[in-house]
């Protein structure tokens, strides 16, 4: 929801405890695991991931077979042995990712494959001079406006890291306003790159400015910065969003991204946005995770659990 730039969101006297930040995130504790709840959070993990290769050699037959690991995500080995031992996992047979997530100019070679495999399933698009966002403000929202041409339904945009660092909230908003114009019906997610953000307090505002300009989602990183995801960071955010949720009613969902590689990386931020902002926001709608190579791991994961052996190595083709 957009709402007109209003200083106090982003109030100049905030100030975060780093060291309060990372104790809190040092006192999360995952609950323990038994195996048929550590399936359903790695299902749950699966169904959230935006499914992304964001590569310079990426090409339409790289996008087209990530398009089918993203409506097949796991394997029909791993499925037939839960079946044959009598798991029953609701979902399971008709598990999906959250979205496949590409760079503009394969934007249509992965509608084209969703097309082809009759899957409904959104395309996420960076946009707007990712990772860096080093570009003038006009091409930055043209490449939204071709993205969205050519059948994105999300777009990832990254931030004018100088306005963050100057502290030019209204600046920040007014771009981001401009951007989420040019995304229609898209929705929209945030990279804030908390890595280049120079402190926790211009996270939370930068994050405040992009909620008010209509953000659907924040997202934490590119994958690209030095700094990615990270937990104490994603603690900002998610306190950003209950603010933003208390003052104003509106829903803003959570995307951590980058280096999210492993289950073990991943279960904590699941457990996070769930004590954060409770049971609701660990949905896709409201939870994404970004990842280039997560899924393989949570599928080896599901192989050990399913089968009692970990998976050869040759079972796993690459993406
Ligand atoms: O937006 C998603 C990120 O670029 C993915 O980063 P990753 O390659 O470290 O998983």
């Amino acid at each position: 929801m957009y709402i007109e730039f209003d200083s106090t969101f982003c109030n100049g006297n905030t100030h975060i405890n780093e060291a309060s930040l990372h104790r809190s995130i040092s006192s999360l504790r995952l609950p323990v695991l038994y195996k048929n709840y550590e399936i359903a959070w790695l299902l749950k993990a699966i169904s959230c991931i935006d499914l992304t290769t964001l590569a310079g050699d990426d090409t339409f037959s790289n996008v087209s077979r990530l398009c089918i690991k993203a409506v097949n995500p796991v394997s029909h080995v791993i499925l037939s042995t839960f079946a044959e031992n009598k798991i029953d996992l609701g979902f399971l047979n008709d598990i999906q990712v959250a979205a496949v997530c590409v760079y503009p100019a394969r934007v249509a070679d992965a509608v084209k494959q969703l097309k082809l495999l009759n899957s409904s399933m959104p395309v996420a698009s960076v946009a707007t001079g990712f990772p860096t966002g080093q570009y003038p403000l006009t091409t930055r929202v043209d490449e939204i406006a071709f993205c969205v041409e050519n059948g994105a339904s999300e777009i990832d945009i990254v931030l004018d890291r100088s306005l963050v660092l100057g502290g030019k909230w209204q600046e920040l908003h007014e771009e981001v306003s401009k951007m989420k114009k040019a995304c229609g019906e898209a929705h929209m997610k945030a990279i804030l790159s908390v890595g280049e953000c120079g402190s926790p307090e211009n996270i939370y505002k930068a994050a405040m400015a992009c909620m008010m300009a209509g953000s659907e989602f924040i997202k934490t990183s590119t994958g690209k910065e030095s700094v990615n995801a990270n937990l104490p960071a994603g603690l900002v955010m998610c306190r950003a969003i209950r603010d933003f949720h208390r003052k104003t009613n509106t829903k803003v969902g959570l995307k951590p991204a980058g280096g999210v590689r492993v289950w073990s990386d991943a279960f904590p931020w699941l457990e996070l946005v769930k004590e954060e902002l409770g049971r609701e926001w660990v949905e896709p709608h409201l939870f994404r995770i970004g990842a280039s190579g997560l899924l393989q791991d949570l599928e080896k994961r599901l192989y050990k659990l399913a089968t009692g052996v970990s998976a050869p190595s040759t079972f796993f083709k690459q993406v």
